[in-house]
């Protein structure tokens, strides 16, 4: 069974965080790819101020090249707030022979327990949280049935975000090595996130 890892969030824009993040739990769990999902309404954050062909856009330059990686747009074919349960039982009636994991930042796993049917989402996939290695998780405050279904892998902190990216460029600040060239050719050319 072909084992894929996958990588929800808004992108607004894609950075070296989320490009390591993504590497570092393919090589820990032995993923044969890592899928980067773009929401189209993320559920419990301001919406995206880049719009989904723009974020898509800077998505696929920021991966071309790399045969592990590709993106996938379910998302963005879809209505509404992007719940990952729905977003997950599409992908597995589509791909029945897939085996998926759901990559989650290390800040984001102890809100695992509020996400929308996470108990139903626990039993469809393996999440991957990533850990910084000066840092162990305790994870013993989460739900044994998250527990069970929660794998480490290790990745150095990068104190990257895509909200400092956009308040840099506002006040004209660099983003230099922040993201792939590529991708701020494309924040140059359309003027994104300048105010
Ligand atoms: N620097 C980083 N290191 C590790 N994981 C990251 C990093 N930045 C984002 N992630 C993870 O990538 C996924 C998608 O993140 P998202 O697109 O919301 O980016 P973000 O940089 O956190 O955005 P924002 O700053 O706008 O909240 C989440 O699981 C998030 O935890
Ligand atoms: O399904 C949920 O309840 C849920 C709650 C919070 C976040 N998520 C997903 O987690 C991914 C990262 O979220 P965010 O807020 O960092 O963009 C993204 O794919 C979201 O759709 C999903």
């Amino acid at each position: 069974m072909r084992k894929i890892g996958l990588l929800g969030g808004t992108f607004d824009p894609i950075h070296h965080g989320h490009l390591i993040a993504a590497e570092a739990a393919r090589e820990a769990v032995g993923l044969d790819e890592v899928w980067l999902i773009p929401t189209a309404a993320p559920p419990h954050k301001p919406q995206p101020s880049a719009n989904a062909d723009q974020r898509r856009l800077m998505l696929d330059t920021a991966i071309a090249g790399n045969p592990a990686m590709r993106v996938e747009d379910i998302e963005l074919r879809r209505a509404g707030s992007s719940y990952t349960i729905d977003t997950v039982t599409s992908l597995q009636e589509r791909e029945p022979e897939i085996m998926f994991y759901w990559i989650v930042g290390s800040d984001m796993v102890k809100d695992l327990p509020n996400w929308r049917r996470i108990e139903e989402l626990a039993e469809r996939v393996t999440f991957i949280g990533l850990e910084r290695p000066d840092q162990p998780s305790d994870d013993s405050r989460l739900p044994s049935f998250i527990r069970r279904k929660l794998l480490r892998a290790a990745m150095p902190p990068m104190g990257i975000s895509s909200s400092d990216i956009r308040r840099r460029l506002k006040s004209g600040r660099s983003i230099r090595y922040m993201l792939p060239d590529s991708v701020i050719e494309i924040i140059q050319r359309d003027g994104l996130y300048e105010s």
